[in-house]
């Protein structure tokens, strides 16, 4: 398998997955996508045997086996096998699903080491990250972003690896109390928290200026683990498949899928995962008052927000306006033209800071042949959601999962449908006990792994929101000039 730029001319070479497992963003600024997709619906009887015979990590061996194949049979097993197991998610399914009511299911996804769906595919990159470097002998200097749990979810899983250094940007005071703990809590030589004046987005531009650089990237040995890195993507595409086996007992039967959303990944890797083939009637987004996304599966207009527009809400990691996935289904959408990507992505928006595709026929394939539709909620919305299902059904979910459950209800009340519809849980509430709190008077369920989070001291460095300071930051740490 090889991959290509969602900015690429046709015809462009295309880069094994080790090379773009290292390089996160495509030096022409686009982002990594495999040449076609790997074809599994002939294949999901085999999947549901591997699933029964060998569980979680033998099925994300076999799917990631497809779109690899540059790292020998033996190792990607190992790889998978020390990624994904019990001891680091908690139950011997990884993601189990669970039903809440008629057909509407909850995948626990946030079991691992930080408490949210990051660490699914973050495990991954840990393990592969350690064997890539080894091989080449080289060393990584990641660069990343976070609005709250891709920070720690990528901490947990690169600290302690030989090799590897990160470099972590979040948005000043924007983060839940836990959140800052958590991150800031790390006492380690190879970790740099950095607090940045503004918003997710701005941190985020910062992490794509850097990787623009080529020069300076190349010097420094700069990396990914935000969402723009395949690697990510791929290892979420598993759990879709391991959802859809769990609620399904035969091969036709189709699933949807209701998944929160603010960078475009999770939801993401569903395209992905439909594009194989994987039965996925509708991909329903949820956002919250951030709608930028929910906006264009309304209107066909993707208008992204300045930092000042974006809101501070009770789910704040998807407190996200320009989201950097959205790239990748556009390439799709646009019958993989990367020209027109290109331009879309670059003059367009940085010009007009939206385009709108309502016009064409490709906004009709939208619902159509990809089968995304999407809805929105506010902070009302996941107070009472949250409530709903605790008194309902004795379960807790984080304000982030209560944007997916208020989205699914509103939609299998206004649309119908009697496929199974599973909810993505994406976080633990004891991330976000305010809301909890305002929601049921009661404080979320703290595991023994975080109790002492409180007394530890913190380890962050102040940055404006400027390239060149960063730079020099990087620079100064790794004792290289900038
Ligand atoms: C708890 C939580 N829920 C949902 C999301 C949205 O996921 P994505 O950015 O992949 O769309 C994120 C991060 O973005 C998150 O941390
Ligand atoms: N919600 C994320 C932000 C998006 O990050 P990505 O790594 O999934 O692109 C976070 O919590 O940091």
């Amino acid at each position: 398998m090889r991959y290509i730029s969602t900015r690429s001319l046709p015809g462009a070479a295309g880069l094994p997955f080790c090379d773009i497992l290292l390089e996160g963003l495509a030096p022409d600024g686009g982002l990594y996508l495999p040449e076609s997709y790997p074809d599994l619906a002939g294949r999901l009887g085999e999947l549901r045997e591997v699933w029964q015979r060998e569980g979680y990590a033998g099925l994300g061996f076999t799917i990631l086996r497809e779109f690899i194949d540059d790292i020998d049979d033996e190792d990607l097993r190992g790889i998978c096998t020390r990624a994904w197991n019990a001891d680091v998610f908690g139950t011997p399914e990884v993601a189990p699903v669970t039903e809440l009511a008629d057909g509407l299911h909850l995948a626990h996804l946030s079991n691992g080491p930080t408490a949210a769906f990051k660490d699914m595919a973050m495990q991954l990159l840990g393990q592969l990250f350690e064997y890539e470097l080894e091989r080449r002998g080289r060393e990584l200097n990641i660069l990343g972003a976070t609005s709250g749990d891709t920070g720690s979810a990528a901490e947990y899983a690169m600290r302690g690896r030989n090799r590897i250094r990160v470099f972590m940007l979040t948005p000043a005071g924007r983060m839940t109390p836990f959140q800052q703990a958590q991150m800031f809590s790390l006492d380690d030589p190879a970790i740099t928290n950095i607090a940045v004046e503004g918003v997710f987005d701005d941190c985020q531009d910062l992490v794509k200026a850097v990787s623009n650089d080529l020069a300076f990237k190349q010097r420094h040995s700069i990396g990914a683990v935000n969402s723009i890195n395949w690697a990510r993507l791929v290892a979420q595409v598993v759990y879709y498949v391991a959802a859809w086996l769990q609620v399904t007992s035969s091969d036709d039967e189709q699933v949807s899928f209701c998944v929160p959303s603010g960078n475009f990944g999770n939801i993401c890797a569903g395209h992905v995962a439909r594009q194989m083939g994987l039965p996925i009637r509708t991909l329903l987004l949820a956002t919250n008052e951030n709608n930028v996304l929910d906006e264009f599966f309304r209107t066909g207009v993707y208008r992204v927000r300045s930092g000042a527009e974006t809101h501070e809400t009770s789910s704040p990691s998807m407190d996200i306006s320009k989201a950097s996935n959205f790239e990748r289904f556009v390439f799709d959408l646009l019958g993989r033209d990367g020209e027109r990507t290109a331009e879309l992505f670059g003059a367009t928006l940085t010009a007009q800071g939206s385009f709108d595709l309502s016009d064409g026929p490709d906004f009709a394939r939208v619902r159509e042949d990809f089968g995304f539709a999407s809805g929105s909620s506010t902070h009302a919305d996941r107070v009472a959601t949250i409530r709903q299902v605790w008194q309902d059904h004795e379960v807790m979910i984080d304000p982030h999962t209560a944007d997916g459950v208020h989205v699914a209800q509103d939609f299998r009340a206004r649309e119908g449908g009697s496929e199974p519809m599973v909810v993505l849980e994406t976080a633990l509430p004891v991330k976000f006990a305010a809301t909890i709190r305002e929601a049921l008077d009661r404080e979320p369920e703290v595991p023994a792994a975080f109790a002492h989070l409180d007394d530890l001291p913190r380890h962050v460095v102040d940055l404006p929101k400027d390239v060149t300071a960063l730079k020099e930051l990087i620079a100064k740490r790794l004792d290289l000039p900038a």
